[in-house]
């Protein structure tokens, strides 16, 4: 598939292969003797290759949160030609300056199929967000629909670090640092300013995608529950390292401060041979997080359901939590099982991999996969009547939740909705019909 400037073909492998762990100082080369040792900028890295730095954090940020990555390859980075700007399609950034944000609650269907030869890139379409791309505070929400690989056409997002939760149909992840696979059920994370193209094994592609602006996600706390649970770190899957070597245009688009820019490149990006660090993509298989939950009365808060959490400068305060809706039981005694009516400081927007979700009831014109739900600041919110009104009367035997898969973004500002959000067609435009109906029960 690929030419190399010595005529020899290379292409690395479809089946990955994984370092394990979340947050390691990993290493690997794919040719022996790539990783300079003992140092990370010998005055001639080994092989010919350019020693380069990637710094996620800045340097002097502690150690414990501090990111970075050296990569051995066979460009530097900053041999390219100017970026100019090109069209943003339905990609938006924060802040909305011209959208006012809406306290409704909003829910929306899947996106609409896209039109043929849609990549991953061309197919991003923005919900909404919050905070200031500029400021590296904050969100964004993104769908994506694509029925086209990348090719010859590379992707990096100076934003903020994407991570990517397939819905339908699987992804495959060609990144500066290898290859990582995605299919639905598992997520997968590209640190901000990875290079990376996007092909599809199975020809269509469905997910979402939330830009995380802020800092880097890190797995949560885990307080009293212990050394183990929730997200295990070593279940987290890095790449080993696989380059191509082109020599042909290829185009790079770069997300940056909201608007897309371009380069032609005389060379695929995508040319490291080696690296060593702790800043790395990385995918997680969500059927491995371990779900920890009321064994005695009550339903928990769901921030027990924290995958990972973007912290902020406020201890427990997320920037932005992944919480997933795992299959689990639920034992609770005369306790309401399902999620309780809320009204958060939080922002909540929800989405629905495969299955049914347990707070709302399923099907055409309800929380659907592929669809979404929007509950903003102290927005009102619960079961629906359906729910509630079965959940009310349900025997309370030992009762396994295991036909879905749902997951939320929660995060401390409210998101404001994009204008092609507010007024798309898939827009549901009786949300709120779900909780009427709830009758008066109350007696003296
Ligand atoms: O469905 C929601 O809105 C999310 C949610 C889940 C839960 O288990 C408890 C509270 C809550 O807001
Ligand atoms: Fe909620």
């Amino acid at each position: 598939m690929s030419d190399t400037g010595n005529g020899h073909a290379r292409t690395p492998a479809d089946e990955p292969a994984y370092l394990s762990g979340f947050g390691n100082e990993h290493s690997s080369e794919a040719v022996p003797g790539a990783l300079p040792e003992g140092r990370n900028s010998p005055q001639r890295a080994p092989l010919g290759l350019y020693a380069e730095q990637l710094s996620g954090t800045a340097f002097t940020e502690p150690r414990r949160s501090n990111r970075r990555s050296w990569l051995y390859r066979i460009r530097p980075s900053a041999a390219h030609p100017p970026f100019t700007r090109t069209g943003n399609g339905a990609l938006a950034a924060a802040p909305f300056a011209d959208a006012v944000p809406d306290p409704n609650r909003l829910r929306w269907d899947p996106l609409p199929e896209p039109a043929e030869g849609t990549d991953f890139v061309t197919g991003l379409w923005t919900l909404g967000g919050n905070g200031d791309v500029t400021q590296r505070t904050g969100m964004a929400v993104h769908l994506y629909t694509a029925n086209a690989s990348m090719t010859d056409r590379v992707f990096s997002d100076s934003d903020g670090e994407l991570l990517i939760v397939p819905e339908h149909g699987a992804l495959l992840l060609r990144t500066e640092f290898g290859l990582l696979r995605a299919a639905p059920g598992e997520v997968a994370l590209i640190p901000r300013g990875v290079r990376f193209r996007v092909e599809l094994p199975d020809g269509t592609a469905r997910g979402y995608v939330c830009e995380n602006y802020g800092q880097p996600f890190v797995l949560p706390d885990l307080g009293p529950i212990g050394a183990n649970g929730l997200a295990n770190a070593r279940d987290f899957r890095a790449p080993v390292a696989a380059y191509e070597d082109v020599e042909r245009p290829v185009e790079v688009v770069n997300k940056f401060c909201g608007n897309l820019w371009a380069a032609t490149y005389d060379h695929s990006p995508l040319d490291v041979v080696a690296w060593h660090g702790n800043l790395v993509p990385y995918v997680y298989d969500l059927r491995r997080f371990n779900v920890i939950g009321s064994i005695s009365y009550d339903h928990p808060d769901p921030s027990i359901f924290t995958v990972l959490t973007s912290p902020s400068d406020t201890p427990g305060l997320a920037g932005v939590d992944f919480v997933v809706f795992a299959p689990r039981w639920l034992v609770g005694e005369d306790t309401f099982r399902p999620p309780y009516f809320h009204r958060n400081v939080m922002s909540e927007y929800m989405g629905l991999i495969e299955g049914a979700y347990d707070a709302k009831a399923a099907g055409k014109g309800g929380f659907v996969p592929g669809g979404g739900s929007l509950h903003n600041m102290m927005s009102a919110h619960g079961p629906d009547r359906e729910t509630f009104d079965k959940a009310s009367a349900a025997e309370l035997k030992p009762h396994k939740v295991d036909d879905g898969l749902a997951f939320m973004f929660e995060t401390r500002w409210p998101i404001t909705v994009a204008e092609q959000a507010r007024t798309a067609r898939h827009l549901q435009a009786r949300y709120d019909a779900v909780w009427q109906g709830l009758e008066r029960h109350f007696r003296q």
